[in-house]
């Protein structure tokens, strides 16, 4: 199924080359809004390095970024933050001391507008949004657990909950199931198929089974480039993508 997305984030050309060595080579790539984009390739294509200049960790050398129709490269991390795109990185940033209930009311009390919120409709409206983040990230039995005992998968369903609490245009996530046991993988997968259409994703992934669970689209980078881009069936058949990344496997024989 094809489904048509406004568009929302788009890379011109988008350059980065770091002491002579070009990791991203005039990457066009467009994204649109209520997208779950798959960004697939062999390891060091350029996918983490993509993440990083959309989010502004690293600046490109030449080409342009936009989102939301303006352009965000010449935007520092913090300013490109409050356009609306939040990042989750491989290493979870939760409150290890303190509890899921209390994770999630910080990471709610972060957003602006929950104040605002809180004013308007009282306390009830975070409650019923605690209770709402809890059972979409699968947390609703251990609210009162310390973030610490955690396994790794809750600790990455929590840090997911916590970046949703921001409420981004455009959430980037880098490996979200690295680590996660294949129980995990599969509930992350059944996660993410709830956040369809109504978040905007960009999804870094080397667990191909996963990227066939929630794929709608799907990049595949190599060498700094776009090399194909399409479904998971036209990605898979790709002789391309089978000789630079996926051999004869193909796209989710898990
Ligand atoms: N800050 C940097 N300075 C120098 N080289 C860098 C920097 N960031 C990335 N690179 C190089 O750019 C290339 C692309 O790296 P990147 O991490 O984006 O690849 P990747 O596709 O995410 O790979 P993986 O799947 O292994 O995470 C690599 O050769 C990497 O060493």
């Amino acid at each position: 199924m094809t489904t048509a997305h406004e568009g929302l984030l788009s890379l011109r050309e988008a350059t980065v080359s770091f002491h002579g060595f070009v990791a991203v080579d005039h990457l066009d790539l467009d994204v649109g809004a209520g997208e779950l984009r798959c960004l697939i390739g062999p390891n060091g294509a350029g996918k983490t390095t993509t993440l990083d200049l959309i989010c502004g960790k690293s600046k490109i050398t030449s080409g342009e970024i936009s989102f939301k129709g303006a352009p965000i490269h010449m935007l520092n991390e913090f300013q490109i933050a409050r356009t609306g795109i939040g990042r989750k990185f491989q290493v979870p940033s939760v409150f290890r001391q303190l509890s899921v209930r209390e994770n999630l009311c910080i990471g709610r009390s972060r957003n602006p507008g929950v104040l605002h919120n809180l004013f308007q409709f009282g306390l009830s409206t975070d409650r019923e949004w605690l209770e709402e983040i809890a059972v979409l990230v699968g947390l609703q039995d251990e609210m009162e657990t310390l973030a610490a005992h955690l396994s790794h998968g809750q600790t990455q369903w929590l840090e997911i909950a916590l970046i949703l609490a921001q409420n981004p245009a455009l959430i980037l996530m880098d490996e979200p199931t690295a680590g996660m046991t294949a129980h995990e993988t599969t509930k992350t997968a059944m996660l993410f198929n709830r956040l369809r259409g109504k978040h905007t994703l960009i999804v870094v992934e080397h667990d191909m089974g996963f990227v066939r669970d929630i794929a709608e689209t799907i990049s595949v980078m190599h060498q700094g480039k776009l090399l194909a881009q399409g479904s998971t069936e036209e990605v898979s058949h790709d002789p391309r993508v089978r000789e630079a990344y996926l051999g004869s496997g193909g796209i989710g024989h898990a």
